[in-house]
């Protein structure tokens, strides 16, 4: 059956979705495996499939809901079928007669007339997708109760996937490559591209004169300052935006991650930059420095439900389990990190995560229970576009920067030891 062409791309598809939605595997993980081998364009194409389905599927399940007289089980073969097919027509204009040769066959066996004519029947009442994605219900109620005036922002940032953010390795360059990138300048040392360009083509590339990394994702490793020479360990460093970041901003830098393999692109990201760092795999759970640090980044692991709109899948496999078992973790490294710091050394924590479990519950908690004092984030020392928040930490969200290009969400807050 995969002789029909486009087939092997909708095959890849249905399996990711039905990795994230069964097994809450991340779409990072399941793309490869589903891929394999295929052309570049067929696998850009299952992944496109498979973010969109992500991103709205709420919205097709009412479509779907709509144009069956009977409702199709939630895990039913054939509802991930409809979404595929539907989110083809109405987001990625692929032609229906296309979006049905590639479709129906992903059903064989099952019931095909049934998808056929759901899919019809519903291009003929001309269906739409509204503006903005609906939110699955818990994450809906999740971030309603926790930033009520904000979450319908969010939603709507959720609509398209986020444009390319550069961040220079030479921050008083930002003019030079702003024009040779034609680029726009989104922060002091960021730089912003619509999406759909390959990076590796890119101005630049060749001689590392940046990498890739979310404006947001850039703050945190800059409330550290410059190093001149000094000491500091980036700890859950891999792929190493930030240690990149804090190595071009004159720090002596360690790099620490659990995972041998994002070490390994932590160290191809150093080489292709030419910037220094030490990097040590290791548990940060067990691991000892020989030594103390005068500035600790800590950009802990988390649900990254701040990245939603590059990782769509976090919408479908991120619950209040996973949240409570990250927030126990990432209490356990701050922790740890609070103990490794030098006098008046700083702690910045830090979270790609639009859960306050994981941002500012973490952050009052460190204030009250370790010997950590909150060193307060100033206006100055964010781009024009983000203020700290009253209490003196760094929260943004993807609805922040709307009117050009948006944001990932992230939390940092930066200590001092008492
Ligand atoms: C949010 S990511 C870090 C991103 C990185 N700071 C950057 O800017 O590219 C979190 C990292 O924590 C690492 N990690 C998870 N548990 C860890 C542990 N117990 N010890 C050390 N690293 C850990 C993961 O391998 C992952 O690379």
């Amino acid at each position: 059956m995969s002789d029909i062409s486009g087939l092997p791309a909708r095959k890849a598809a249905l399996q990711i979705l039905d990795a994230v939605t069964r097994r809450g595997e991340t779409l990072d993980i399941a793309m490869p495996r589903a891929v394999g081998r295929m052309r570049g364009a067929d696998a850009a194409l299952a992944r496109a499939i498979s973010a969109e389905v992500l991103r709205w599927m709420v919205d097709l399940d009412t479509l779907i809901d709509s144009a069956t007289r009977q409702r199709l089980p939630d895990d039913a073969k054939a509802r991930m079928v409809l979404r595929i097919m539907l989110v083809q027509a109405l987001r990625l204009e692929t032609p229906g007669h296309a979006v049905v040769a590639t479709g129906l066959p992903l059903l064989a066996g099952g019931p095909r007339r049934l998808a056929h004519g759901v899919f019809s029947a519903l291009m003929r009442k001309n269906a739409k997708l509204p503006e903005a994605p609906t939110l699955p219900e818990n994450v809906a109620s999740r971030w309603q109760a926790a930033w009520p005036d904000r979450v319908d922002a969010i939603a709507a940032a959720l609509a398209s996937p986020p444009p390319l953010d550069l961040s220079l390795r030479e921050p008083a360059e930002i003019e030079n490559w702003a024009q040779r990138l034609d680029a726009a300048k989104a922060g002091p040392a960021t730089l912003r591209l619509p999406r759909g360009h390959a990076v590796e083509g890119l101005d630049g590339f060749e001689e590392g004169a940046w990498w890739v990394q979310d404006l947001a994702a850039s703050l945190p490793a800059s409330l550290l300052g410059e190093g001149q020479g000094r000491e500091a360990l980036d700890l859950c460093a891999a792929p190493g935006g930030k240690t990149l970041q804090l190595a071009a901003a004159g720090w002596d830098v360690t790099a620490l991650d659990i995972s041998d393999r994002r070490l390994k692109l932590l160290k191809e990201n150093l080489k292709r930059t030419g910037l220094k760092a030490r990097s040590v795999t290791a548990d940060a759970l067990k691991w000892e420095p020989d030594q103390k640090f005068d500035a600790i980044l800590l950009d802990a692991p988390c649900t990254a439900t701040g990245t939603c709109r590059r990782h769509p899948d976090v919408l479908h496999r991120i619950f209040p389990a996973q949240i409570g078992e990250l927030a126990e973790l990432q209490r356990a490294l701050i922790e740890r990190a609070a103990t490794w710091l030098k006098p008046n050394g700083q702690l910045v924590y830090a979270v790609c995560s639009l859960e306050s479990e994981e941002g500012e519950e973490q952050a009052l908690w460190a204030t009250q229970s370790l010997d950590l004092e909150l060193v307060p984030v100033k206006a100055e020392e964010l781009p024009e576009s983000v203020s700290p928040t009253a209490e003196g930490w760094l929260r943004t969200d993807p609805g922040m920067l709307a009117d050009s290009g948006g944001m990932d969400g992230f939390f940092a807050a930066r200590f001092t030891r008492r």
